[in-house]
Order: structure tokens, then sequence, then C-alpha cells
């Protein structure tokens, strides 16, 4: 479903990202992990086509990205990006259907209204459908925008949905409710590719992990495969114990006392 080829990225001779490879299949929910500027947004814009000039492929459904229509994309990917910065006093249930634009000509249909309110009341924000959205707080805000790019693949037979850093803001429980979202989505069929700063999220609900350093794949595979307290220790510089989750036994990640001298190289 998405196939990312040997992708490089620079920027002023400056190499962003350098031969990144992996594969996401429909039904699988894939995390990019690694350090502040390892490369992970810069890795998902160009996945979204946000950025355009690279070396490599990147390919949607066996199709070059390049090749699809802004209007054939946005029909069946969706993007929750890092900042979203809405300025104008727009009700809460009219962001929401702007996720449904790709999906009608110039009025929405009463199917366009429905799916903004199932996609409200996924998130629980249903109640808040006629607030004006700038009213709303951080976590809030970034509830409804999930809402939004939900909407707008919710009728969609196989959709990809690309979210950087969705858990910003939010706390444990509706951290835990998106990707609860998310996962339920690949359980339709849909491809979720998700950034993600806390490994224990991404260890409890992804199917393969792609871990960045410096803009090259540092490894890949599955939570268990490839969260060790070695690999940790290479990407983040930091020392962990790693324990078993006492209900679905993915490796859960327990920092050890950071010390800031002793850590400094
Ligand atoms: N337009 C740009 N010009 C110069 N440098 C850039 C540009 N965009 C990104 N970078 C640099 O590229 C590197 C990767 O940035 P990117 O935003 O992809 O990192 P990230 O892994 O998402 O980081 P974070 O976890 O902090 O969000 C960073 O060092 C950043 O400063």
């Amino acid at each position: 479903m998405l196939d990312v080829r040997n992708i490089s990225y620079q920027i002023r001779n400056r190499k962003l990202l350098d031969g990144v490879s992996f594969q996401a299949k429909p039904g699988e929910l894939l995390a990019i992990v690694g350090a502040n500027g390892a490369g992970k947004s810069t890795l998902l814009k160009l996945c979204t086509r946000e950025l355009i000039k690279f070396t490599g492929e990147i390919q949607l459904f066996d199709r070059a990205i390049p090749s699809y229509s802004d209007k054939e994309l946005s029909q069946f990917r969706a993007v929750l990006p890092q900042q979203n910065s809405v300025v104008f006093p727009f009700l809460v249930s009219e962001l929401v259907l702007m996720g449904r634009y790709p999906h009608f000509e110039f009025h929405p249909s009463e199917q366009d209204f429905a799916i903004a309110e199932l996609a409200l009341k996924k998130v629980g924000m249903w109640d808040f459908a006629s607030r004006i959205f700038t009213t709303l707080s951080g976590g809030e805000q970034q509830r409804v925008q999930l809402a939004r790019v939900l909407a707008q693949i919710w009728d969609v037979e196989q959709g990809i949905l690309f979210l950087d850093e969705p858990t910003t803001g939010l706390d444990l429980l509706h951290q835990h409710q998106m990707l609860e979202i998310a996962h339920e989505f690949t359980k339709k069929g849909f491809c979720v590719v998700v950034i993600l700063h806390d490994l224990n999220l991404a260890a409890q609900y992804a199917d393969q992990i792609v871990m960045l350093r410096a803009g090259r794949v540092e490894a890949i595979g599955t939570p268990r495969e490839i969260i060790t307290e070695e690999t940790i220790h290479r990407v983040f510089n930091l020392k962990v114990w790693l324990i078993e989750h006492p209900e679905m036994g993915c490796p859960m990640v327990v920092p050890q006392h950071y010390q800031f001298s002793s850590n400094q190289q």
C-alpha cells in the first residue's frame, strides 16, 4: 500500500534523509520513532507529498505519488499534521465538515453531515459541535482535528492515514483513545502511519516500527524485535530497562535515572 524506496532528501547540502526504505501494508499501523531532528516529520511530508523534491520513489497502491492528482489523493489519504493553525472562528462542526471537501462539489450532502457527526462522536467531541473551535483547549482541538481527518476517509474502502505526533497535548486516556481509533481503522483494512515520541505507545499499538537516527533507518521491525535496551541507547542516548506489559506482553520502556554530567558525550 505504501512503499518507500531508497528515499534521500537534502536541503542546502544537508542530507535530512538518506536511503530510507520501508513498506506498510493494508491493515497495518506503522510507527515512526526517533530522536528530535531525526527526520520523522520530513519523511512524513515526503510520503504525503507536502515536500516533493527527493530521490528514490514513494508509491501508494502501486502508483508513484507524483502521478496522483491532489483530488485523487485527498479522496483516500488523510493527514493530521503536527501543527494545525486555525485562526478563523469556525464552529467545530464546520471544521469537521471541511474534511468532507474532497467528496462534494458545492454543498455537503446528508451523508457528509452524517459522517461529520459520526466522526465527532467517535472522538467524544459531539457535545462541542456548536462551539467555536479556537475557544477549545489544546487537547480538545487535537481531537476535533482527528475527527476532521477521519471524516475525510470515513467511507473510503481502503484509505491511508498519516498522523504526525497526534498525541501531543492529550491526556493519558485520550492518547490511548487516539491510538485505539487509529487501530480500529487498521481493522477496516486501512493503513496508518504515525509519528510517536512515546515508545510505550508505539510498543502497544504498532504492528511495525521504523526507528530513525540522523536521517537513516536504524532499525525496522515489530516492537518485540526492535525495542531493545541497545537500540534505544543507540538512538536516544538514554539507558533504559525493559519490562513486559503485564496484559499485552509487549516491551515497556522504563528509563534509568538520568545523570546529566555522566551522560554527556
Ligand atoms: N526547511 C528546513 N531547512 C533547514 N533544515 C530543516 C528544514 N526542515 C527540517 N530541517 C532540519 O531537518 C532535521 C529533521 O527535521 P524533522 O522535522 O524531520 O525532525 P523530526 O524527527 O520530526 O524532529 P522532532 O521530533 O523534533 O519533531 C532537523 O534537524 C531540522 O532542523
